[in-house]
């Protein structure tokens, strides 16, 4: 685990100043983790030990349970404060764990919650002391394996199979969606700009 950060979300470097061949392959490489990780009959609980924008929080959401660090950290898709949108499955998904309205406000500004807002708002389960969320997690989990396999794996897949489905059957045309979005002058401005602010940030 990273200190501080659960996932900075996409690495914006692999679609700003790249050829159209190589923002394809990062998309359908991001569609593959969403779908193993969603469709996963596995139990799956993120720790979320930190700040988790845009596809961190997306690869949360694809969990089962949510259990994130208290302190000074953010989660949510932002994507719109870059001057970006986030695609129909991130919509979806953010709608089955917190609701369609919730949803639409989020998106539209883009909005960043504290681990209080995040748990009263459902997009996290649980917020615990930094030093202590692996340990909620595990705790976690062992209450979900508990339940028998087959029944538990079934309930997953019936609440899941419609955007899973949904996905699969649009992954080409969401590829160029993707690619055809980011690849524009005034998108990939914007990206740059985005960019130098993280750098001027840190100086
Ligand atoms: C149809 C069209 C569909 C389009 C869909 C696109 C969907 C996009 C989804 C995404 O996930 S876009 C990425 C969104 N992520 C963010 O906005 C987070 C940006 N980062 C931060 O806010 C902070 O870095 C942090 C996570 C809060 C951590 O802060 P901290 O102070 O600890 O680190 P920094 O010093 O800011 O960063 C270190 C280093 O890393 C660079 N960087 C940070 N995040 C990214 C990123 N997502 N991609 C690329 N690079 C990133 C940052 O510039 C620093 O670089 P260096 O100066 O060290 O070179």
């Amino acid at each position: 685990m990273v200190p501080n950060i659960f996932s900075a979300g996409l690495d914006i470097t692999e679609f700003y100043q790249k050829k159209p061949e190589e923002t394809d392959a990062f998309w359908r490489t991001l569609q593959d983790v969403f779908l193993r990780l969603y469709g996963s009959k596995l139990v799956t609980i993120a720790a979320i030990s930190g700040h988790s924008p845009a596809g961190g929080c997306l690869l949360a959401m694809a969990c089962d349970y949510r259990v994130m660090a208290t302190g000074k950290y953010t989660i949510g898709l932002n994507e719109t404060l870059l001057g970006i949108i986030a695609p129909f499955w991130f919509i979806e998904t953010m709608k089955n764990t917190i609701g369609h309205r919730e949803t639409e406000k989020s998106l539209q500004l883009g909005k960043l919650y504290s681990p209080e807002q995040a748990e009263n708002i459902g997009l996290v389960d649980q917020i615990c002391p930094p030093d202590d969320v692996l340990g909620c997690a595990r705790k976690e989990m062992v209450k979900w394996l508990k339940i028998p396999d087959h029944a538990r794996i079934l309930t997953k897949q019936l609440m899941r199979n419609e955007l899973i489905n949904n996905l699969s059957s649009k992954r080409k045309e969401d590829i160029y969606n993707f690619t055809s979005f980011v690849q524009k002058d005034s998108i990939q401005r914007s990206l740059g700009l985005y960019l130098e602010s993280l750098k001027k940030k840190k100086s």
